[in-house]
């Protein structure tokens, strides 16, 4: 590895937070814990893991999640997390090279990881859009009682009608509909949970039931919502117990508090009611230099030159293995006028051809190649959590003491390892700062996240 220059100096904002206590909550009516929770969230699919090492293991073997798993559960974290893909990205009719292929069922795995370990949550995210509420609800609960009150569930919308061409349904529910429909659907789940008749009519399905189980030592599942658009936001205000958001940095992890507590607050809740956990990659040295060093290793495996040239495609919408990664962009017209959903979230939405000449604008002002740019643009950066292990102990002694966040859901840039420095460096610096757990706090999920028993 090549010498690499020091971290750059803490954000203005965080220097401004970093010179002295800080005075105000962030919202008058939110009162900071000054506790962090830590989550492990298995992407299985994607590039930002690196797939392409030595050290890489495999996105689908059992082996990778149980290294990962027990790594997480000595490191005292909350909860581990399965995202869902029911669909595998396609780009020109193939899967998108851009992605690992392919990611098992999560309530699955979580019922096999339940058997292995004794504290950690088991969280698996689950549309509302393409799964029959009573059906799985009754796999949540199972998972509840078999893992003596761990399960969580995240909620997602994935209303796309890529994703529901899969279900005979592409396209079925009006996006604007989507979380009216997760609504009905989570409230149907919850009446089944506490064993109530359910006679429901509406839009989307029809469903005459009662719960079978008996409820499990946290009462139900604890519900997070990832989804953080306003409608999002006002849906988790009146539902949720977690956000995981994508609000990873100081400024904008504290704006999100803001507009969070609003939300729970016009839903008659309690200010504290929605814990906050952004996603976040954590990238850690013994020094600054070696965690920049280390950075630019995990940005460097993430995207070669394959994954450069696909990531071009994306917004060109044609073949471009002709051109040189090492190369300027390329100097042709994009054929698309937008990228869609069949590309994956990231891309969507992107008007094709201002994007393209923007970028080529960018990268030949700053002299970069098509692999250099495509590195800028997806990889690993330098954000709040890179850095050596004090610096980001220290960094997120700042975001507990405002409340920004209660804690991460960590992305590991390597599959099973990933977590290893966090858990032997960060977690023990993280205990002495009194800002995170030294023990479960007790059997349940609920419990472990700091949450109230439940309502109901
Ligand atoms: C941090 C985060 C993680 C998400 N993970 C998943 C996932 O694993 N599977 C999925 O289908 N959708 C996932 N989503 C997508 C959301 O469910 C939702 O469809 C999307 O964010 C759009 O909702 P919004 O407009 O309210 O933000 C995730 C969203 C966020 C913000």
């Amino acid at each position: 590895m090549t010498a690499v220059p020091t971290l750059p100096a803490l954000s203005e904002e965080a220097q401004g937070l970093a010179t002295g206590p800080v005075e105000h909550p962030l919202h008058p009516e939110h009162t900071p814990t000054g506790q962090l929770s830590f989550g492990a969230f298995f992407q299985g699919v994607n590039s930002s893991t690196v797939w392409r090492s030595e050290r890489s293991g495999s996105q689908i073997a059992w082996e990778s999640f149980e290294t990962l798993i027990r790594t997480a559960e000595r490191g005292r974290f909350a909860a581990f997390f399965l995202g869902e893909g029911l669909r595998l990205r396609e780009h020109r009719g193939v899967p998108l090279e851009l992605d690992v292929a392919g990611r098992p069922d999560a309530q699955t795995l979580l019922a096999g990881l339940a058997a292995i370990t004794e504290s950690i949550g088991l969280v698996a995210t689950q549309n509302t859009t393409y799964n029959d509420p009573v059906d799985l609800a009754r796999r949540l609960q199972t998972l509840d009682l078999l893992s003596g009150g761990r399960a969580g569930w995240n909620i997602v919308t994935t209303d796309n009608a890529w994703t529901g061409e899969n279900f005979r349904r592409g396209g079925y529910l009006d996006h604007e509909d989507r979380y009216v429909h997760a609504e009905a659907f989570v409230k149907v789940a919850q009446q089944l949970w506490r064993g109530e008749q359910i006679d429901h009519h509406g839009q989307h399905y029809d469903v005459a039931a009662r719960g079978t189980l008996p409820r499990s030592a946290q009462g139900e599942p604890v519900l997070f919502q990832a989804g953080a658009s306003p409608a999002g936001q006002a849906f988790a205000g009146r539902t949720a117990d977690v956000i995981f958001s994508p609000h990873g940095t100081l400024a904008a992890a504290a704006d999100f508090r803001r507009s969070v507590v609003d939300a729970t607050t016009a839903a008659g809740r309690d200010p504290q009611a929605v814990k906050i956990l952004p996603g976040a990659e954590i990238i850690l040295g013994a020094t600054d230099a070696e965690a920049e060093e280390k950075r630019i290793w995990v940005r460097d495996h993430q995207i070669g030159p394959q994954q450069a040239i696909a990531l071009l495609e994306q917004y060109w919408g044609r073949d471009l293995s002709d051109f040189d990664p090492d190369g300027p962009l390329p100097d042709v017209e994009p054929e698309i006028e937008q990228s869609d959903v069949t590309r994956g979230a990231g891309f969507q939405f992107a008007k094709a051809k201002e994007l393209t000449a923007a970028w080529r604008a960018e990268a030949a002002e700053k002299g970069l190649s098509i692999l250099e740019f495509a590195r800028e643009k997806s990889g690993a950066r330098r954000g709040e959590f890179v850095g050596s292990y004090d610096r980001v102990a220290d960094r997120l002694g700042q975001f507990a003491a405002l409340g920004a966040i209660d804690g991460l859901n960590i992305t590991p840039w390597l599959i099973p390892s990933g977590l290893d420095d966090i858990v032997n460096h960060l977690v023990p610096r993280l205990q002495e700062r009194g800002i995170y757990p030294t023990e479960y706090a007790g059997t349940t999920l609920r419990e472990n996240l700091g949450l109230p028993p439940v309502q109901g």
